[in-house]
């Protein structure tokens, strides 16, 4: 009997599957990296996260990083280079994290959406629960930092 579903197509994923390319800013200041919790009603939620969001259409990856930890945490970015690129597949949906070294910033850090944001040592950050694409930011972090 034939099967109603494409040769190809796949009924959980689909070939729609959202694709999001996500700006990622990690905030290092004395062996400390800024992270924010992920709200429970979230994509990944109830894990921390590097603070950062979606970039809107036709919108630079800088622009999108300055915007959204403008928005998160109410700082400023003053100068920030490109740290490392991570692609990832969840069942649901796939994400590119461009995640940038944030090296200067202006204005205290804060939780403009109600979250959870706190400094950490690089050293414990094994001991936290993050999305399954953090793992080699993590990592590359530690690696680097301690
Ligand atoms: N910001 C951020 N997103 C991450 C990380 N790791 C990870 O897998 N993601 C995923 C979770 C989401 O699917 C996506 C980011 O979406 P988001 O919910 O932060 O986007 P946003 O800030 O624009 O959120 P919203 O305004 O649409 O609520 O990337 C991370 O460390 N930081
Ligand atoms: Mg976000």
């Amino acid at each position: 009997m034939a099967s109603s579903v494409k040769p190809g197509s796949c009924a959980a994923k689909g070939p729609s599957a959202p694709f999001l390319h996500v700006a990622v800013g990690v905030i290092v200041q004395q062996g400390q990296v800024l992270l924010s919790h992920r709200a429970g009603h979230q994509h990944q939620g109830n894990k921390w996260e590097f603070p950062g969001g979606k970039l809107e259409a036709g919108e630079p990856v800088q622009s999108a990083l300055s915007r959204e930890l403008a928005e998160e945490l109410a700082i400023r970015i003053e100068s920030a280079e490109p740290f490392m690129q991570v692609r990832h597949q969840y069942p649901e949906r796939e994400v590119l994290l461009d995640i940038w070294l944030v090296k200067s910033f202006s204005g205290k850090p804060r939780g403009m959406e109600g979250q959870q944001v706190q400094w950490f040592a690089i050293k414990d950050l094994d001991k936290l629960v993050f999305p399954d694409a953090n793992q080699p930011i993590v990592q590359r972090l530690q690696s680097l930092f301690i």
